[in-house]
Parts: structure tokens; C-alpha cells; sequence
């Protein structure tokens, strides 16, 4: 058997050349790149990538082998493809996409729409962002309120999609997969549970405390010390509210915010019983229009993917590539489809940026039905 140093100088022989290979593919890719850019060719072509698989898979022998070279060729693809993309941003070939910059939203003039009732979370969130005197109006359900802006009947909704302890909304998603609504903001609001009650009421009357199950969960270890109470889900936090002075009886309580409270003429009895101190929600902010604020710096986008392995990894090396950050991936299921998914991603950018403009050539032609959510 040949000693490792004499099997080591073997490989660097070996290496030398599929250096010098490399080299050789990667000039001709250029010009390949070239060829694209002046004739206004894509970069990616499937069909060829997918013959070449085919074809150096049967240059060798072996499953081992059959596959590691395809591996290999997916790889050296991908390189290829990158390169091309970059001869098209430096040709200022990358086109202009679907969407227009606007220096500012209109927060004085809009009308929003919000889901759930009077003093909900989200309606907090509306006044967060759009002021305390916003012209806003709320609909029973989440598509409710996407319909509402598709038809143009308010021109924003504030929409919760995710909450930093009980994690993402997941309706939201495949809302915004359906409508063509899109992302102009977003808005982080703390969630502050109280107990709240008639005015005057001892904690010693009450029997039967209200709220949305996930605030009866979010309160957890408060509830816990007086196991006496009976926990009852209804809703909404703010409907909660409302039923505790319209019976107009002390032994009821309920879980809402200190704003639902006074909006329903409750008196906080106990403020801050969330288990979380950092409890918070986002919020976005959706429109039917495709705009973008100029200094937006977070962009959500949506693709499918072929049900191939190693191809969510492919495609992700356009955000490294790149120098983009990700900041969030989701995954659901494309309906109609069982085990294929379609994936959310964000990460931070601007439309105009030319890095941002090649990840997206690059991920819209290599993965299906791609989507800019918004850019925000
Ligand atoms: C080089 C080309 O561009 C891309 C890269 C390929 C490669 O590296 O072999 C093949 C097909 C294209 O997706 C080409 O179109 O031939």
C-alpha cells in the first residue's frame, strides 16, 4: 500500500488539474454570460442543467459516484449562474421590477380597517402606527379584512403576523399567498395583559375570569394563584371586556388590555399578568398597491420549489451570495399538492439596490411562482 504523503502528491496532481478546469468552465460561462446579456437571454436554463446531470451521471460507475458528480455539477451550475447574474447587474441588464418607491404613506388621509372589536390588540397596533385620530373600522375575520383591501373599500390593514412567545400566524401567511395585497410596514406592539373589572371590584369577588384562549395561556402563572377562578374563552380580549359590563357583575373579570379596559369602561384591577415580560406582537401593514417606501429595509417574498433534494439549499445561496441577511423562513403546504411547499422568506434590503435585484433574478428564475410580498 502507497504511503500517505506519496497518495497525497497523487491527489494534488489530480486537484491541479480540476483547478485549471474550473478556471477553463468558468471563462467559458462568461462568455456564455456575455452571449446572454447582448441577446436578452435568461441565466438559467433547466432543461440544460438538467441533460448535463443526466450525461456526466452516466460518465461514471456507481450510485456513489453517479451522485456525487451530479452533486458536484449542481454546484458548478450554480457558480456559473452567479457569475452570469453578476455580468447582468454590472451590464445594468437587471431590469426594473413591479414596484413603485413612494416617499411617504398617507397616515392623516387613510382609512384602515382592523379584525376583531373595539380595543382589540389590533386596533391598537392601527393607532400605533396610523395616530389616534386614524379613520378606522374593523371586520369579524382576518379575510375579511384582506377583501376589504383588495376591493379597495380601506385602503390599509393592520394585520397581526407573528408573536414573540406563541410564534406566527399562520392564516396570515396563506392570505397573503391568495390576495393581491402587499407588506408597506410593519409594527411591533407590546401585549400587556390586566385583569380588569367593574370599578370597585375586590379580587375577592371575583369567581369567573374572561379572555381569548391564548391570553388565558399568556397568564398563566397569574391565573394559577387563584385556582379558585373559572378561566372562560371567548373571541376576543376586547369582546371579553365587553360582556363583563354588559352583565354588570363583580364576579366576573376579564383579561384584556389596559386600553380594551377603558375603552369598555372596566377599571384595571391588576395590571401587567402576562407570564412574558417581553410579550409582543408584529403587525403589518397591507395595501392593494405594489409601493415601496424608499427607505424600506425588509423585504418578504414567497416561492415553490421542486420536491428535489438540495434544492431550498440552492436556492438560499442566492441571499449568501449576495451578502443579503435572512431574517425569517417559513414553510406551508401548497394546496392542492400534498408534500410540496411554498416558503416565506424575509431579508433585509431595498428594491433598488442592486444586490437585492440579483438575488431576486436569480430566485425568480429558479424557483416557481415567485412573489414580492413587499418591501418595507
Ligand atoms: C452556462 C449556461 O448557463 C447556465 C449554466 C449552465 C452550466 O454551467 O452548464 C447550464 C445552463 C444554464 O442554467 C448555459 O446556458 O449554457
Amino acid at each position: 500500500m502507497a504511503e500517505l504523503a506519496q497518495l497525497r502528491e497523487e491527489l494534488d496532481r489530480i486537484d491541479d488539474q480540476i483547478a485549471k478546469l474550473y478556471e477553463e468552465r468558468m471563462r467559458v460561462c462568461g462568455e456564455v454570460g456575455e452571449y446572454k446579456v447582448k441577446n436578452g437571454r435568461k441565466v438559467f436554463d433547466r432543461q440544460r442543467e438538467n441533460d448535463k446531470l443526466a450525461d456526466v451521471a452516466s460518465k461514471v460507475s456507481g450510485d456513489f459516484n453517479k451522485k456525487g458528480i451530479q452533486e458536484l455539477y449542481q454546484q458548478l451550475m450554480s457558480m456559473s449562474r452567479k457569475l452570469q447574474y453578476q455580468q447582468l447587474v454590472e451590464a445594468g441588464a437587471l431590469g426594473r421590477l413591479p414596484f413603485i418607491r413612494i416617499s411617504d404613506l398617507d397616515r392623516q388621509n387613510a382609512r384602515v380597517v382592523f379584525q376583531g372589536t373595539e380595543g382589540a390588540y389590533s386596533q391598537a397596533a392601527m393607532k400605533q402606527f396610523f395616530g389616534e385620530n386614524v379613520n378606522g373600522f374593523h371586520v369579524r375575520t382576518f379575510r375579511e379584512a384582506m377583501e376589504a383591501i383588495e376591493e379597495g373599500a380601506a385602503d390599509y390593514a393592520v394585520l397581526p403576523i407573528e408573536n414573540s412567545t406563541a410564534g406566527p400566524v399562520i392564516e396570515m401567511y396563506d392570505l397573503l399567498d391568495e390576495f393581491e395585497n402587499y407588506i408597506v410596514a410593519e409594527t411591533i406592539l407590546p401585549i400587556v395583559h390586566t385583569l380588569s373589572g367593574l370599578p370597585g371590584t375586590e379580587l375577592s369577588d371575583i369567581k369567573r375570569v374572561y379572555s381569548k384562549t391564548e391570553a388565558l395561556m399568556q397568564t398563566a402563572d397569574f391565573l394559577d394563584s387563584h385556582s379558585d377562578w373559572q378561566r372562560i374563552s371567548v373571541v376576543n380580549t376586547a369582546i371579553a371586556a365587553k360582556k363583563v359590563l354588559d352583565d354588570n357583575d363583580r364576579t366576573q373579570a376579564a383579561v384584556c388590555s389596559a386600553y380594551a379596559a377603558k375603552v369598555h369602561g372596566l377599571s384595571v384591577l391588576v395590571d401587567e399578568i402576562n407570564d412574558a415580560e417581553d410579550n409582543s406582537t408584529r403587525f403589518i401593514v397591507v395595501t392593494n398597491q405594489k409601493v415601496f417606501l424608499e427607505n424600506a429595509s425588509k423585504i418578504s417574498i414567497r416561492f415553490e420549489l421542486p420536491h428535489r433534494s438540495g434544492s431550498l439549499y440552492s436556492v438560499l445561496s442566492h441571499f449568501i451570495y449576495n451578502d443579503l441577511n435572512m431574517t425569517k423562513i417559513e414553510s406551508r403546504p401548497v394546496k392542492g399538492r400534498p408534500w410540496e411547499y411554498c416558503f416565506f422568506v424575509d431579508f433585509e434590503g431595498n428594491l433598488e439596490e442592486p444586490a437585492v435585484k440579483n438575488a431576486i433574478r436569480g430566485l425568480r428564475e429558479e424557483t416557481q411562482n415567485m412573489k414580492i410580498l413587499g418591501n418595507y
